[in-house]
């Protein structure tokens, strides 16, 4: 790796994105940069009715991660010094290509693009797989009340449109590194010595 490492965690709904990342950040001592959940305003009438609140949402999280990579790259990056973020922008694209449609979608791709493709970019990416059920069960357990109704649908086109979306990120112009993190294999939580096999690998892939 020439440049200072810039590491994301990438996954579907509850595979446990926040959660490695933080104990990435800890154990590796790296400033962690962390997706604004709670202050959203538009994910609870988001999930009541997907159609109707799609292009707000999209554009909410669009200029919230525009604005938290700006910092990013300025106080980091720039800095030759190394961060780990709990998302990578591209998610904005796998999200959205899904949920907006017509216009809307062609308005969002010229508005992303615009907007990020002088953005920093992570050049190791950590996409952790897991399955529907282990999905499910990891929404329920945490509780957050405006994703209690999650359909399983849209979250089996979700990890299908993430499989895609990774494979289209590794083909593009200067691809980060991906490492796949299967949770049905690694349990990160349970097992300290599965988190350390990731460890490892990470400190690897960061030299
Ligand atoms: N390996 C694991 N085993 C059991 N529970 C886990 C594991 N990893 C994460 N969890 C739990 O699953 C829930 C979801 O984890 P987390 O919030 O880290 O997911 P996320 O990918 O960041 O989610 P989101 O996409 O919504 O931001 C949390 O309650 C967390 O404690
Ligand atoms: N539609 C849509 N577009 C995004 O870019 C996006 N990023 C995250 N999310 C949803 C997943 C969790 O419920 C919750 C926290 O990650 O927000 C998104 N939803």
């Amino acid at each position: 790796m020439k440049s200072a490492p810039f590491i994301a965690v990438e996954g579907p709904i509850g595979a446990g994105k926040t959660t490695l990342a933080t104990m990435l950040s800890q154990e590796l001592n790296l400033p962690l940069v962390k997706e604004i959940v709670e202050e959203n305003p538009f994910l609870a009438s988001f999930y009541q009715n997907i159609d109707e609140w799609s292009f707000q949402l999209e554009m909410f999280f669009l200029c919230n991660r525009f604005k938290q990579l700006e910092d990013t790259g300025a106080h980091f990056i720039k800095q030759n010094s190394p961060v780990i973020s709990d998302y990578h922008i591209y998610k904005n694209m796998i999200f959205a290509e899904r949920t907006l449609k017509g216009t809307k979608r062609d308005k969002y791709r010229q508005i992303y693009h615009l907007l990020t493709d002088d953005l920093p970019k992570p050049n190791l990416v950590l996409y952790i797989e897991a399955e529907l059920d282990t999905l499910m069960y990891r929404i329920n357990k945490r509780g957050r009340s405006f994703e209690q109704n999650m359909d399983p649908a849209y979250m089996k086109q979700l990890i299908a449109d993430y499989k895609t979306g990774m494979d289209t990120l590794a083909k593009g112009e200067n691809p980060p590194l991906i490492l796949k993190i299967n949770a049905e294999q690694l349990d990160f939580v349970q097992y300290p010595e599965h988190f350390r096999q990731i460890v490892n690998q990470v400190k690897e892939l960061m030299i």
